[in-house]
């Protein structure tokens, strides 16, 4: 479980999280929805410990991670699979090499191992005829879908945190991709996917939260979401989210 409490956390002197409390167990699939800027990238940073807060306590998995030393929060992240937003590729090398790169730098797994291991992640995401291809010869879904299987091959996480996984992508990549996000939470392992995509995330998650001004003022399953009748989540969820949506549960 990760669990927020009262959390505070500013860039220099402005004042990015306020008072951020709540919990969430590794098996959930939750979406944490908010406007540009308002914060949500941020809480993901925090619970790896790449961030700490000015104020409040973080734990994950009962540990206070917001005392820990850089040395100690190496554990912590290898309970998660971060996919960041840009998952920057190492632009000189090759779809197969990219992900065999970190299995050579942190694994003693043979070259054998390591060829067989790189074309089962990449089966398992869709894009094992790429092997071949540069980074720069990806479309926008391929090259998402290579950093989803470069964090894989690393480690079994408890959970996956997303970081916008489907901005920038034309709805059928969109489509694909939350399809293997919900195909990778199917053996129980839960997801925190920040997003500013109401649809999409209706797509994977079933837990959602609001981050605007610095709070979570929402957390609630689909139905909440929408139905709820707080006017700035409202105006959020109908920006993208038609109102004869068939999304609705
Ligand atoms: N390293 C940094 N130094 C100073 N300000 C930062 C830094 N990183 C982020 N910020 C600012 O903090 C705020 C929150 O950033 P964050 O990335 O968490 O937002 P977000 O909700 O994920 O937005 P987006 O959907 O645009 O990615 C933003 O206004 C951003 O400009």
């Amino acid at each position: 479980m990760i669990e927020f409490r009262q959390v505070h956390f500013s860039y220099n002197s402005r004042e990015i999280l306020k008072d951020v409390n709540f919990s969430v167990g590794f098996h959930e699939r939750m979406a944490v929805l908010g406007g540009s800027g308002e914060g949500k990238t941020t809480i993901l940073k925090l619970i790896l410990g790449l961030i700490r807060p000015d104020g409040g306590k973080i734990f994950v998995d009962g540990e206070d991670i917001t005392v820990k030393q850089e040395s100690e929060l190496r554990d912590i992240r290898m309970k998660f699979n971060m996919v960041f937003q840009d998952g920057a590729l190492f632009d000189s090398l090759n779809v197969k090499e990219n992900v065999a790169f970190c299995l050579r730098e942190y694994t003693n797994l043979s070259e054998d191992a390591i060829d067989k291991k790189v074309r089962r992640i990449l089966h398992t995401v869709g894009v094992e005829h790429a092997l071949e291809l540069m980074p720069e010869e990806l479309s926008g879904g391929m090259h998402r879908r290579v950093s989803l299987a470069r964090s894989l091959a690393l480690a079994t996480p408890l959970m996956f945190l997303y970081d916008e996984p489907t901005t920038g992508l034309d709805p059928l990549n969109a489509d694909n991709i939350c399809r293997l996000i919900a195909d990778l939470s199917r053996e129980g392992k839960g997801f925190i996917m920040v997003t500013h995509k109401v649809s999409d995330a209706l797509k994977v998650a079933d837990r959602f939260v609001f981050l605007r001004d610095g709070r979570l003022l929402f957390d609630g399953n689909s139905h909440e979401l929408l139905n709820t009748t707080y006017t700035d989540l409202k105006a959020f969820v109908g920006e993208v989210v038609p109102r004869d949506s068939s999304h609705a549960r």
